[in-house]
């Protein structure tokens, strides 16, 4: 029954009975701000507007020099204060006014505002206010306002549980109903415009333009129809030409970047045949198009929240890339055509199967992404020049010319301007006498076939690959081959009767005669990698990993991260596994998990030679995401869970100081502000008015992955932001008398 409607009571004679919460209050934004159930509630079938109410919803939100009200005029009984009535447009100003204090459209520990507001009930038809006090709840107002004035709400009744959620559980509902949609791109008639956007786009008139492969012409016509039904849009539909893109070609293309094509399917609408896209995620920021491993770490998240259907298209578009641009592209970007990154479609394929094997179609899913990982293992990264056959090992070793176009052109000047100088050039004169050839500068050929490297490693940049990332036989890259070889073989064997066929689109040279792969050649092919590993890259002495220098032929120094895919792949024994944890992990292990590579290997830093966003002290979702694994296989499940810990509580302690935000990468070291980096190209996810609606794909789905591996009295203790000192204090086992001895002097004790 409506509030005002039917009885005719006063709003506070009423209060006690209708202020009762009969809706989720965690509900999905959209049908928690359903309007037409409000105006219900307030005006029963009344004619008048809601927004007729707007002006008694901002009750006590009004006066600039705000003080709380008397407790008289509150409505603090019983229930009757906790549903709210507000008017979202004038107290998202207010807030704004009163709280905004470095006026940067959040709120957050550093405003030094009153950290508190007055606000209208609902029981009273926002007649009679209420208090709502401390950084995390006013910014979670400020959050949901922002979300409701996004939807064109005018005035909201919102539940004060909503303001007070569990931040451990806000965070995973916000990623789980908003971050996850927010990110979806799809590549057809309805949603091409939004994936078409390039904040990367530098050019002069950046447009939505589409490269399509040359074998796939009803795509083109597809995309041509779209542009001439929508000629607003201004879509440019291009071929890319027959038997794909040379280097050349792809270095002309940077003054019409575009959107490179993905997998459609067909569909009957209204009785006629059309295209349908496949959709996919974007890492969120700037980086608006499908990524190689950022795909791949996402679709851990999702699969955790049952998104199954998005994993699988994600599958089906990176075997589209396989199939059309020869490989799993670093993004669908007409710049990227030339590079990939860090390799993941088995272990993708294989997680999804566990998911849908009780399905019909499990099997034929299962060796469609087999066929294509195949074709890719074959042709990229066991092929010349990424293969080294004087190790047997693989590099990421990219072809491509000239200066990246993606990167802000100041990113390059610094390497640049000792050239230009030498010539009295401008810079942008000189990039594009070098790009076009005129200019020929063999130094600079070798700078930036390392910086192509660098990219497809997905590790850009970092000292530990600068001016050598495509001579290095990477740890990372020959443990995630590893991984390729025993889950095929694994895949071969207990799927496919040790015999599966390849099919007509994912024939290779290697396989073209026999046409079948069995699982023997793939046992051997891991068993050789994990012996050249040991060989070429294990350090005994300090019980790690590390790069090996094809070209130098020695093994590198550079501590990193990485060393821990060893375990992720399976590929490390028991006892060098051991060693990690024992040798490597307190090297890396710091206040927010583990940091991408150690202080001592970063180096000194200074104006010359500044931060890279994957060195010290940044620690990255992906790494986490992958040590976390290894432990967990090996049997490390407190060293796991203890790194879980860790980065979980950096990551909703930023969320909760913070106004919600969260971002590609933190800098691990740092206890107040992790998500503050400046670091190259900044930090994605931190650029937002009022409320983030995306954070960022990787850290989201680190986030949802990490939750699921932890035990109930972990997750209770991130939920009330308890560090983990304090947690590992608090639960610390301590038995009378021996609580000081380590356990290796108890066991000498007791001998
Ligand atoms: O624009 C500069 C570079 O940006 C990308 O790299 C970073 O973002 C990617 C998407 O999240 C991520 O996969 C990568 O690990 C990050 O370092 C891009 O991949 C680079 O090629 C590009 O030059
Ligand atoms: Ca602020």
């Amino acid at each position: 029954m409506s509030l005002l409607g039917r009885t005719g009571r006063s709003p506070v004679s009423q209060r006690r009975t209708s202020s009762v919460e009969r809706r989720d209050p965690f509900a999905a934004i959209d049908t928690y701000y359903d309007e037409a159930e409000l105006q219900k509630r307030l005006l029963g079938n009344k004619q008048r507007s809601i927004s007729s109410y707007a002006k008694q919803a901002t009750v006590g939100a009004l006066e600039p020099d705000f003080h709380p009200r008397r407790r008289g005029s509150h409505d603090e009984y019983t229930q009757a204060d906790q549903e709210l009535l507000i008017n979202v447009n004038t107290t998202i100003d207010d807030l704004l006014a009163r709280e905004d204090k470095d006026r940067n459209f959040q709120i957050t520990i550093e405003d030094n505002g009153p950290k508190n507001i007055s606000v209208g009930t609902l029981a009273s038809a926002g007649y009679r206010s209420t208090d709502l006090r401390g950084n995390y709840v006013i910014s979670n107002l400020l959050q949901e306002l922002t979300l409701a004035q996004d939807l064109g709400k005018k005035v909201i009744k919102i539940h004060k549980s909503r303001l007070h959620e569990n931040p451990v559980d806000r965070l995973s509902r916000r990623i789980r109903d908003e971050f996850w949609k927010n990110l979806e791109r799809c590549l057809d008639a309805n949603s091409i415009e939004k994936a078409g956007k390039d904040p990367k786009d530098w050019t002069a008139d950046p447009r939505p333009r589409i490269y399509v492969p040359h074998g796939c012409p009803e795509q083109h016509e597809y995309y041509t129809q779209v542009a001439k039904d929508k000629p607003e849009m201004r879509l440019d539909v291009r071929w890319l030409p027959e038997g794909g893109a040379t280097a050349e070609f792809v270095r002309d293309l940077n003054e019409a970047p575009g959107i490179l094509a993905l997998a459609m399917r067909k569909e009957t609408v209204d009785g006629k045949d059309t295209l349908k896209g496949e959709p996919f995620v974007v890492p969120g920021g700037r980086f608006n198009e499908l990524y190689g491993w950022d795909s791949y770490m996402m679709a851990i998240g999702l699969l955790e929240h049952g998104r199954i259907a998005m994993a699988k298209s994600i599958t089906i578009n990176f075997a589209f890339c396989i199939q059309h641009y020869g490989k799993i592209l670093n993004a669908n970007r007409s710049y990227y055509l030339c590079r990939s990154q860090p390799p993941f479609l088995t272990d993708l394929a294989l997680k999804i199967y566990d998911h849908i094997k009780h399905e019909p179609d499990a099997l034929d899913f299962l060796k469609f992404a087999t066929q294509a990982a195949i074709k890719e293992y074959y042709n990229v990264w066991t092929s010349e020049p990424r293969y080294d056959p004087a190790t047997g090992l693989s590099r990421y070793r990219p072809s491509g010319l000239g200066v990246p176009p993606e990167t802000e052109a100041s990113h390059f000047v610094h390497v640049i301007k000792p050239y230009t100088e030498k010539l009295n050039l401008s810079f942008e004169d000189y990039v594009n006498d070098y790009n076009d050839g005129t200019i020929k500068e063999p130094e600079l050929d070798d700078y930036f076939l390392h910086d192509r490297a660098v990219r497809e490693s997905g590790h850009d940049t970092s000292y530990r690959l600068e001016g050598v990332a495509a001579n290095l036989a990477t740890v990372d890259l020959n443990s995630l081959l590893y991984k390729y070889e025993v889950d095929i073989a694994k895949i071969i064997r207990l799927c496919f009767k040790d015999h599966l066929t390849m099919g007509a689109d994912f024939q290779t040279e290697a396989n073209r005669i026999d046409s079948f792969e069995t699982s023997s050649v793939w046992d051997r092919r891991a068993r050789m990698r994990k012996a050249r590993m040991d060989k070429y890259m294990w350090d005994q002495a300090a019980g790690m990993y590390f790069d090996y220098d094809t070209v130098k032929k020695q093994r590198t120094d550079y501590e990193s991260a990485t060393t821990f895919w060893t375990m992720w792949a399976g590929l490390a024994s028991p006892k060098q596994a051991a060693g990690l944890v024992l040798n490597a992990l307190p090297k890396f292990e710091e206040f927010g998990g583990l940091v991408s590579g150690t202080e001592k290997s970063r180096g000194e830093i200074h104006i010359a030679r500044p931060n890279r966003q994957w060195d010290y002290p940044f620690g990255w979702a992906p790494q986490q995401m992958l040590a976390w694994g290894g432990l967990l296989k090996y049997g490390y499940t407190e060293e796991a869970h203890r790194l879980t810990y860790k980065w979980l509580y950096m990551v909703i302690k930023a969320f909760v100081d913070f106004n919600g935000v969260v971002v590609e990468k933190y800098d691990v070291t740092r206890e107040l502000d992790p998500h503050k980096v400046e670091a190259e190209y900044g930090n994605q996810g931190s650029d937002f008015k009022g409320v983030p609606r995306e954070g960022f794909g990787w850290v989201n789905a680190s986030f949802v992955y990490g939750l699921s591996t932890l035990p109930v009295n972990m997750k209770r203790a991130l939920g009330t932001i308890t560090p983990w000192q304090t947690f590992e204090e608090k639960t610390a086992i301590k038995l009378d008398g021996f609580d000081d001895l380590t356990i290796q002097e108890a066991s000498d004790e007791s001998e």
